[in-house]
């Protein structure tokens, strides 16, 4: 039997963030995530992306493979809230990998959690706070995103630098740009990760994996900041945007 008069907990939520990837796109030098913007670690922007949200009790950051020394000194020299607390594990050869090894180092009261990407830094926390009350009011995954400036085509893919025949033009007033953090209900994502990766499928973005399931996903808006930094121009707009803060604020 149940106690009524007892109110229902708040979910505790916890952030996931992959940030073990290389950065390939980027050209050569150290792993994306601990490259600087404005001299601190693109990681570190991201990590606080997340602590800044009230509602992010947990940061858990997926280092790269032979980094998470590295990443835990990073996070103790930088000032962080002092009511998140932070794990560090170390990351996968894939995306996939990597968010999966986050979530098998969550504590067992975690029921919501967010996956964000280390290679966004600068989402607004409104952004973040918009996906967590979307999960908490009952969407079992969440992903903010923008509708598209560019018609988008479909190609049958060819040899590099020849001309690829187009297949179709998908309505653009239908498509979204999705972005991180994307939310979950902790059990969704979990069985998403168990059954969908296990199978040998698997999806360019988390909720990808939660619609092979069956799952309903829902979008709530995203922002132009929540920007992924995957190329060298990235990085200038990256610059341009924190500068328009300390500008604006003295951010
Ligand atoms: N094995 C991997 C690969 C990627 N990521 C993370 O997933 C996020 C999105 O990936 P992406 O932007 O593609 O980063 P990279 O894989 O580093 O980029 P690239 O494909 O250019 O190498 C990044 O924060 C990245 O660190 C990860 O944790 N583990
Ligand atoms: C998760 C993601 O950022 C949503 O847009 C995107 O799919 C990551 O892709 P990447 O190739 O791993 O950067």
């Amino acid at each position: 039997m149940t106690d009524q008069s007892r109110p229902t907990p708040t979910p505790r939520t916890a952030a996931v963030i992959p940030a073990a990837g290389r950065g390939v796109r980027l050209g050569p030098g150290a792993p994306k995530a601990l490259r600087a913007l404005s001299g601190t670690p693109m990681l570190i922007h991201a990590v606080r992306a997340m602590a800044n949200s009230r509602a992010v009790s947990l940061v858990v950051v997926v280092a790269p493979k032979d980094g998470a020394a590295e990443v835990k000194h990073l996070l103790d020299e930088h000032a962080l809230p002092e009511r998140t607390d932070f794990l560090v594990v170390p990351g996968g050869e894939t995306r996939q990998e990597s968010v999966r090894l986050g979530l098998a180092a969550l504590p067992a009261d975690i029921t919501a959690v967010l996956v964000h990407d280390a290679a966004r830094p600068l989402v607004p926390v409104d952004t973040v706070d918009a996906v967590v009350e979307a999960v908490r009011d009952g969407a079992p995954a969440v992903v903010p995103a923008l509708p598209l400036a560019d018609t988008v085509k479909e190609v049958e893919p060819g040899e590099k630098g020849e001309p690829e025949p187009v297949v179709a033009t998908p309505a653009r007033a239908r498509l979204r740009a999705v972005q991180t953090p994307q939310g979950f209900d902790r059990a969704t994502l979990v069985r998403a990760h168990d059954t969908i990766a296990a199978s040998g499928e698997g999806a360019t973005d988390c909720a990808g994996m939660v619609e092979q399931l069956g799952v309903p996903v829902v979008v709530v808006p995203g922002h132009e900041e929540a920007f992924k930094v995957t190329r060298p121009l990235d990085l200038v707009l990256a610059e341009a945007v924190l500068a328009r803060r300390r500008a604006n604020d003295g951010f």
